[in-house]
């Protein structure tokens, strides 16, 4: 939703589900954590009253469990947070979101390397999804990372029915290569919103997906 109209946010997301949308995914930054600031708690409450959809909320902020309880409250389905801002307390950030009755998730920026996500994947009560950025975070529009599907590979094998989201830069250029690098949630920005039909855009990148894994 980083390439809607922020104005009319209600009437963008049900546009996004009648396109064919399965989740909204909603980036949530703090102007620390990255240069940029966009929306908080109080806007996924006004948008909750709107929609049941799944609200796929990446937190791009430096202290992730401040936000823990505001978000539940104010109706997130996931909780991503970046495995660089929760170096000290990712065990309890997961217990805190699940206690809120949301699915958390780690992310990772392009520099940091695939190892750091394992403890918490493995950990007994482990994140539900790895989020693989493949643009700096920050900003939507960017250049899809080609180089990042090693790392969406290699979690893949290792895991074979983990929910692996890549984020930034998918579109009908770049959806095969992390389609086949095993990725199965897409998150799609500017591609979508840029689109004169975004639904021909989401079917796409769905059948690739869907492709790959009857091929897997
Ligand atoms: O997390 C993000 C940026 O930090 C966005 O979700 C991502 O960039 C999506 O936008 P686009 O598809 O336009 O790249
Ligand atoms: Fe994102």
């Amino acid at each position: 939703m980083l390439s809607s109209d922020f104005a009319n946010l209600a009437s963008e997301a049900e546009r996004m589900l009648n396109c064919g949308a399965d989740w909204l995914h909603m980036d949530i930054m703090d102007g620390h954590f990255v240069p940029n600031l966009t929306i908080g708690a109080p806007v996924i409450e006004s948008l909750r009253k709107h929609t049941k959809a799944y609200l796929d909320c990446h937190l791009m902020v430096t202290n992730p469990l401040d936000y823990v309880e505001p978000l539940g409250k104010a109706g997130a389905s996931g909780f991503t947070f970046h495995v660089e801002a929760s170096r000290e307390n990712w065990r309890e950030l997961i217990q805190r979101i699940k206690s809120k009755g949301m699915r958390p998730g780690v992310a990772l920026n392009p520099g940091t390397p695939i190892e750091e996500v394992y403890p918490l994947v493995e950990f007994e009560n482990p994140v539900e999804m790895v989020l693989v950025l493949t643009v700096e975070p920050g900003f939507g529009g960017q250049k899809f990372m080609a180089d990042m599907m090693d790392k969406v590979k290699t979690l893949r094998k290792k895991y074979p029915s983990l929910d692996i989201e890549v984020d930034g830069g998918l579109g009908p250029s770049t959806i095969d290569m992390a389609a086949s690098a095993g990725a199965n949630c897409i998150v799609a920005g500017s591609s979508v919103f840029g689109a004169p039909e975004p639904s021909h855009i989401i079917s796409l990148m769905r059948r690739s997906v869907e492709e790959c894994q009857k091929n897997n």
